[in-house]
């Protein structure tokens, strides 16, 4: 598998993305927030957390705007995979690819810590190596992890077994307990909680791993 992690000014999970990547054997290259092309035969772009543009005007805004933003949703559109982790999946609902905004969260401080995630869909390259309902411990590291979409989206999403992950004890006001959603076509998830902080055991846990792992099954074997 052939995978790009963008990098934007502010980022700061790039490399550890790059790392739980090729530790599960994909091969990766970095991209810069102003190249206007992704390299020839990506499979998965993934697009890291951070602080992109110091999080001004609302975070994931100004990212959303760069070029190779354009190239990340023409690949999308192709029927590329992407995953957008924390700043990456405030990035991806204000590109549009994916429904929803991230709000501040609701205690209005900055959440750090490791908390419980419920499976809740293995129809999806990225939940693949699990089952409905499996438990995963992630890291979260974010000021706007409130999941916020209107009752028609959330029926939609809902309906169409879009959610990937919901909280189990909810940490930031999602509604309905939401840390990761898919796209229509199930190749572009977006997720606050940081599944490349869990890859190795020097982290405190390798629940990560099953993610990177599947995607990388689903992705050779397609
Ligand atoms: N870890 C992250 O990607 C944080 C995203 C964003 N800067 C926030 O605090 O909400």
């Amino acid at each position: 598998m052939r995978a790009a992690v963008v990098v934007f000014p502010g980022s700061n999970c790039d490399r550890d993305m790059a790392v739980a990547l090729r530790a599960a054997g994909a091969d990766v290259q970095m991209v810069w927030h102003k190249d206007a092309d992704l390299p020839a035969d990506i499979d998965l772009v993934a697009v890291p957390g951070g602080f992109s543009f110091g999080d001004y005007l609302r975070c994931g805004a100004i990212a959303a705007q760069s070029p190779i933003c354009k190239a990340v949703v023409a690949h999308a559109q192709r029927g590329g995979y992407v995953l957008g982790v924390c700043n990456g999946f405030q990035v991806l609902t204000e590109t549009g690819l994916l429904p929803g905004a991230l709000m501040r969260n609701s205690n209005l401080k900055f959440i750090c810590k490791d908390v419980d995630l419920v499976v809740k869909t293995t129809d999806s390259a990225f939940t693949s190596a699990h089952t409905v309902g499996d438990m995963v411990r992630y890291p979260v590291a974010h000021h706007d992890g409130n999941y916020s979409i209107d009752s028609d989206g959330l029926a939609r999403i809902t309906g169409d077994d879009r959610i990937a992950f919901s909280y189990a004890q909810n940490p930031n006001g999602s509604v309905a307990d939401i840390a990761g959603v898919l796209s229509e076509n199930r190749r572009v998830l977006g997720m606050m909680p940081h599944p490349e902080r869990a890859v190795d055991a020097g982290h405190g846990g390798t629940d990560g791993q099953a993610l990177f792992r599947g995607l990388l099954d689903q992705l050779v074997s397609a």
